[in-house]
């Protein structure tokens, strides 16, 4: 139990209010919780405090709007009402207080793209180091500690009760995710970091944000509000959107350490060269030279694996140590994943390519490991940003020479419509010889994997780890790892 007082809260009225729990969803209110009604997408959380206050919640944290929907229900309770510009924020910082000590030493990574792979290798190198570490996001808590979530960046009861766990099992080291809807709804404010990183730049989540100022401005929350001053930014200087992220940085006085192949990088990658099972990279780190083996495939894992580089080091760690952990890293889950492999040595890879951006740098950096021809197999989810569905798609055409349109997780809308964007957008690229629909997508991943001749490799995009495809609201059990295995074993007669 916990007073208000102790959660940072002012009230009005039942300030001597003891909390037995905290919570965003009035179904889990029990006796002395505070529950927090927030203004949501669909609903207002206000419609909810009737129902809250009758399941004997002490506190109601809420916003204006919140404390005029219930206004009747609140002048006859004795619950302590606490209404605040902005609840989310308001509620992080109690949730913080609430779950009290997280891990020393947490980091996150914001970005259109890469932000799992950064975390993964943070993750990695902390093994390396013998540091206990976990990465959080959009594959759940991996590490030392194992635990799903079902967001990239949790709701902050849940972030601070996972982070509060984590450092009770003995985790001293955390890279976190952060999404630019996690830090629009404020759900990682009151979060300590030593480090936060900034990958990428492009299109995704316009359904959420509307436009790209708006979805920048969310992802630079990290930097501006989540960051304090006296923490380190590790940005990537190759985006043509790392300068500014950088500039906003040294304006806020905080210290930045460039990664990339920019002159100005601290951390410079100055060669690449690849071969059939991964790279060896050439860099400079404050002008010395350094070599290491990456046994990962597609060259965008050099960018990520170097901002993980710097982050921990950002967070501590001795940089010669480590470079030293680098040649040891291995394939983060579905990213660039080899799933199968067929008789004739052509490769399936799986891969979590789902933004046109992604699309492109996935499939570019295929070419230089790959002896023959590049089959995509591509599709757009549904209930997400609608402009990304024809850019997918003509990045598709434009970087592979085979290209098969499917479904991935098309939720509450037409299949058929999702595939048709995304074939228009492919059929309007030009440059690719072939490109055909396959709704299936375990039909679609067969007939890709039975184009392929020795030398070719299939790319089968946008799901990469998830073990499931929503169709409405049901979740059917889909695995394109499995599924590549499947049809690789049918197809050579090996079942
Ligand atoms: C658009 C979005 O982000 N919505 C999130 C938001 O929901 P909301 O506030 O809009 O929900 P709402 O349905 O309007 O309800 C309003 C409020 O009433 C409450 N309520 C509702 C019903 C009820 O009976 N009682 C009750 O108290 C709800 O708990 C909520 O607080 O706040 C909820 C609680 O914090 C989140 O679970 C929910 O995430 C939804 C499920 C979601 O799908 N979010 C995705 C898009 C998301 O956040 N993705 C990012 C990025 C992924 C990526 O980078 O690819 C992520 O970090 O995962
Ligand atoms: N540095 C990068 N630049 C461009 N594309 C990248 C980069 N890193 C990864 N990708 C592509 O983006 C896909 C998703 O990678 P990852 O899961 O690491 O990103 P993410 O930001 O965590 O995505 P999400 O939050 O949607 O899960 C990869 O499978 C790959 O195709
Ligand atoms: N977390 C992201 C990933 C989507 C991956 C893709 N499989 C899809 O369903 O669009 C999102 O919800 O936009």
């Amino acid at each position: 139990m916990k007073s208000l007082a102790e959660l940072g809260l002012t009230a009005r009225g039942g300030a001597e209010a003891q909390i037995t729990g905290l919570t965003v969803d009035s179904r889990e209110v029990k006796p002395g919780y505070l529950f927090a009604a927030l203004p949501g997408a669909r609903v207002h959380g206000g419609e909810f405090i009737q129902y809250a206050l009758r399941m004997k919640a002490a506190a109601i944290l809420t916003d204006a709007k919140g404390a005029e929907i219930a206004a009747k229900e609140l002048a006859g309770s004795d619950a302590a009402l606490i209404v605040a510009q902005d609840p989310r924020a308001t509620l992080a910082q109690a949730a913080s207080l609430w779950f009290g000590a997280h891990s020393a030493t947490v980091v996150a990574v914001t970005g259109t793209n890469g932000k799992t792979s950064v975390t993964t290798f943070c993750r990695q190198i902390w093994e390396e180091l013998d540091l206990p570490g976990v990465n959080l996001g959009t594959t759940g808590v991996e590490g030392a500690w194992n635990h799903p979530l079902k967001h990239t960046t949790p709701e902050p009861i849940t972030l601070h009760r996972v982070l509060a766990e984590a450092a009770q099992n003995g985790i001293t080291h955390v890279a976190m995710e952060a999404s630019s809807h996690g830090l629009d709804q404020r759900r990682l404010d009151g979060v300590i970091l030593a480090a936060a990183g900034f990958s990428n730049f492009s299109q995704d989540h316009l359904d959420y944000h509307e436009t790209f100022e708006a979805y920048f401005d969310a992802k630079m929350g990290l930097f501006r509000r989540v960051l304090s001053e006296d923490g380190v930014a590790v940005i990537n200087l190759d985006d043509p959107k790392g300068p500014e992220v950088a500039a906003i940085c040294t304006a806020r006085g905080q210290e930045v350490i460039g990664v990339g192949r920019h002159p100005d990088a601290r951390l410079r990658l100055t060669g690449q060269r690849f071969d059939a099972t991964g790279q060896d990279l050439l860099f400079e780190w404050q002008g010395r030279a350094r070599q290491t083996r990456l046994d990962l495939l597609g060259g965008f894992q050099a960018d990520n694996v170097l901002l993980a580089a710097a982050l921990v080091i950002a967070a501590g760690a001795d940089a010669a140590d480590v470079f030293d952990t680098l040649q040891y890293l291995t394939t983060v889950r579905g990213r660039m994943e080899l799933a199968a492999t067929r008789e004739s040595g052509a490769a399936v890879f799986v891969d979590y390519a789902h933004t046109p951006d992604a699309i492109e740098t996935a499939l570019k950096a295929m070419r230089p490991h790959v002896l023959g021809r590049i089959v995509v197999i591509v599709g757009a989810g549904g209930d997400r940003d609608v402009g990304k569905r024809p850019l997918m798609g003509a990045a598709a055409a434009r970087n592979a020479d085979t290209v098969i349109v499917t479904d991935d997780n098309p939720r509450s809308e037409d299949p058929a419509a999702i595939r048709s964007a995304v074939m228009a957008g492919a059929l309007n690229a030009g440059g690719t010889q072939s490109i055909s629909e396959v709704g299936d997508r375990a039909e679609a991943i067969l007939r890709g994997i039975d184009m392929l001749g020795a030398g070719d490799a299939l790319l089968i995009a946008g799901k990469g780890h998830e073990t499931g495809q929503t169709v409405g609201d049901t979740v059917l059990p889909f695995d394109d790892v499995e599924q590549a295995s499947v049809a690789v074993a049918a197809l050579e007669g090996w079942v």
